[in-house]
Parts: structure tokens; C-alpha cells; sequence
């Protein structure tokens, strides 16, 4: 492993990996793929304005998401079905994110059980979740999470339906099995065509979710309740008004809406109307330590990893989602290092420049 030297480069030993079917899965993203690749492309167009003299002998990257202390602001995203991946699973996943001394965030189409996850290592773990139709499903789920000792709920809500994916289409994904909902539903579904799992979605899922629904979510559970999946003012502004803890600027990997803004491009304009009363965090096209430092530099509180995560876990298991975290954290150390930097407080809006006002200062 000592040979890999980014992130991306887990991409190719994933691929070789995994069967055609499961790569395509965690790599795909929504028709064109335009997204995806903006998600990407957007990062590389924002530039440094790096700070010199700075004493940087001491780099400190540590930081808090809800109080719970992080070796740095980058934390995993919830990605389902890890057992694809590695025969290990979340659990596998956990275990590095414990290592790492970081938050997992666990995906509610985890394929290892909420309790197999909490009893596998001392991470700090949220939950995210999905509102199923039956909304007793999802409200026994965050029972047991909340008494498995999880310490957060993200909603996503960018799921009203499943996103075209058309490698999933072609390959006839399988649809889920969920060891989470044994006993509670039956996640069968037999789809004679197309995706399992969008299959999987349409007929479990529920898309009738609205604002009003968070107050129901509140009523089931004392947890933080965090919103995954917006990228609008008028959005985040719902969002503060329904009293949610936490909002995450996301285009769920580009695997929903495809020519959804690359999630960068609007994170600041959520940071402006939250106004630092609630932490707003970012995923989507995270692969370099210098991104993480973009996403703070515009107001991001830390940002969460999808994909490299799962490649990482499907390349080495647990060493390989530990590799992938720590490449990142040493780059993001060098980058504050070099940007003069020496806390996470001192990472500032005047730390870099925008496509934007590249743009206008050649008006
Ligand atoms: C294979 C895969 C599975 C995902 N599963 C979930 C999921 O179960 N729940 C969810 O909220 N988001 C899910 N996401 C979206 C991620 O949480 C995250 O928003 C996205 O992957 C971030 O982009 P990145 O992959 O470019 O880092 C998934 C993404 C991928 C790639
Ligand atoms: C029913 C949702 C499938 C998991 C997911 O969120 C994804 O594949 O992006």
C-alpha cells in the first residue's frame, strides 16, 4: 500500500476488485454523468491565496461536530451496502473511522446490522435514514440506533425517488438485502428489468416526505437531526425555520439530479443565509486535502467522503479506508501549512478565490 500515493488512485484498484456490476454501482452517477464530473471539476477552479510568515511548526486539524472531538474536519459519508465491497462490511469501515479518530456516518441500507456496527468499535457513529412509506420501519430504525448509542439522525431528503443511473439499469443491479430490516419488512423485490435497486426505492420509499415531516421525526427521537441533500438558500432557510441541527450541501454524489450545481459552487451561498446558527457541512467531489481546506475557507464546518471511502474499503478493507483518510488528512495538513494556517480557525474566506471573482476581476 505504500505505493499508493491519492485516493484516486484506490478508483482503479476498486475496479479491479470488485465485479463489473458492484464497481459500476458505488462509481455511476445519473444519466450524463455531468454532475459527477462537475462535482469534481469545480474544486480545480477554485485557486489559493496562500499566506506566508506564518509560524506553521505546529498544525493543528483538529475540530468538534456537536461536541464530539475529530482528528479533522473530514468525516465519512453514509455509502450503502459495504458488504458489496469487502466481506467485512461497515463494520470494517468503523473500525478505520475509530482508528482515524473520526465520525462514520452509517447509511440506512447498511448491509451489517446498526448493533453489529455499535459493538465493533468506540466510533462516534450518526445514522442516516430514508422514510420508508411504512413510517413505523424507519421509526423503529432510529430507535434502535438512538439506543445502540448512535448520536445523530441525517435525513437525506434528495431521494424522493431514485435517480436514473443507467450502468445500474443496464447491469440489472440486485436490489438490497437489508440484515437491519429482518423481522420488521420484507426488502424483496424481484424487478424483471433495470435497477433492483431503484426498484428497491420506488416501492419502499417514501415520496410524499415534506417539511412538515421533521416535526415528526422530532417526535420520535431526542437526537440531533441533521438534513443531507439541499442546495438552495430557500432550502437551508427551510431548514433552520424546521429547527434542524445541521444542514450537508449535497448533490448525493451526482447520483440523483444530473446538471445539479457542483456542490461547492453553492455552499456559500448556504452559509450566508444559515449564518452560523446551525453547522452546515459538505459532500461531492472531496478527493484532495487541498478541497477540504476549500470547503472550510467557504464556510463549510467539515466535509464528508462517499466514494473513496467504498473504493478504499473494496481495494484493503479496513487498512484501505484508513489509507484513504490519512492521505487526505496529511494532505489537508500540508495544505494549511502552506496556506499559513496553523488552526482551523485561522482558515479564512480570504484564503482563496473563486471561479467567480476570478471572472469578475478581469471585468
Ligand atoms: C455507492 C454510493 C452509495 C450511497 N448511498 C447513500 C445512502 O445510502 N444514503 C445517503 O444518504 N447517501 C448515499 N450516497 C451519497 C453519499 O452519502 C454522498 O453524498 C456522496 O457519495 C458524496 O460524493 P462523493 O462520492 O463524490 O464523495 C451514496 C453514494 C454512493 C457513491
Ligand atoms: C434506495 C437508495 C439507494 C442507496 C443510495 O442512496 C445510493 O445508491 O445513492
Amino acid at each position: 500500500m505504500d505505493q499508493i500515493v491519492n485516493v484516486d488512485e484506490f478508483q482503479e484498484l476498486a475496479k479491479q476488485a470488485l465485479p463489473k456490476m458492484y464497481f459500476d454501482f458505488y462509481n455511476g452517477g445519473a444519466e450524463d454523468q455531468h454532475t459527477l464530473k462537475e462535482n469534481v471539476e469545480a474544486f480545480r477552479r477554485i485557486m489559493f491565496r496562500p499566506r506566508v510568515l506564518v509560524d506553521v511548526s505546529k498544525i493543528d486539524m483538529s475540530t468538534r461536530i456537536f461536541g464530539f472531538p475529530i482528528s479533522a474536519p473530514i468525516m465519512i459519508a453514509p455509502t450503502a451496502m459495504h458488504k458489496l465491497a469487502h466481506p467485512e462490511g461497515e463494520i470494517a469501515t468503523a473500525k478505520a473511522a475509530a482508528a482515524c479518530n473520526t465520525i462514520m456516518i452509517v447509511s440506512f441500507m447498511s448491509t451489517c446490522t446498526i448493533e453489529e456496527v455499535a459493538s465493533s468499535c468506540n466510533a462516534v457513529r450518526f445514522l442516516q435514514i430514508y422514510v420508508y412509506k411504512r413510517r413505523d420501519v424507519t421509526a423503529q430504525i432510529v430507535k434502535r440506533a438512538e439506543n445502540a448509542g448512535f448520536k445523530a439522525i441525517v435525513l437525506t431528503v434528495d431521494v424522493p425517488r431514485l435517480g436514473r443511473r443507467e450502468a445500474d439499469i443496464k447491469n440489472k443491479m440486485i436490489s438490497p438485502q437489508l440484515k437491519n430490516f429482518e423481522g420488521l419488512v420484507s426488502t424483496e423485490v424481484r424487478p424483471n428489468e433495470g435497477s433492483g435497486v431503484e426498484a428497491f426505492a420506488s416501492s419502499t420509499l417514501d415520496a410524499s416526505l415534506s417539511w412538515k415531516d421533521i416535526e415528526w421525526l422530532r417526535s420520535i427521537t431526542k437526537l440531533p437531526i441533521l438534513v443531507k441533500g439541499l442546495l438552495t438558500r430557500e432550502d437551508a432557510l427551510m431548514a433552520v425555520e424546521a429547527g434542524v441541527d445541521g444542514i450537508v450541501v449535497s448533490n448525493h454524489g451526482a447520483r440523483q439530479l444530473d446538471y445539479s450545481p457542483a456542490t461547492i459552487t453553492v455552499l456559500e451561498e448556504v452559509v450566508h443565509v444559515v449564518r452560523g446558527r446551525i453547522p452546515v457541512l459538505l459532500d461531492g467531489g472531496v478527493r484532495r486535502g487541498t478541497d477540504v481546506f476549500k470547503a472550510l475557507a467557504l464556510g463549510a464546518q467539515a466535509v464528508l467522503i462517499g466514494r473513496p471511502i467504498v473504493y478504499g474499503l473494496a481495494a484493503k478493507g479496513e487498512d484501505g479506508v484508513k489509507k484513504v483518510i490519512e492521505m487526505l488528512k496529511n494532505e489537508f495538513e500540508i495544505t494549511m501549512a502552506l496556506s499559513g494556517c496553523p488552526t482551523i480557525d485561522d482558515i479564512t474566506r480570504n484564503h482563496v478565490r473563486t471561479e467567480n471573482e476570478r471572472l469578475h476581476s478581469l471585468l
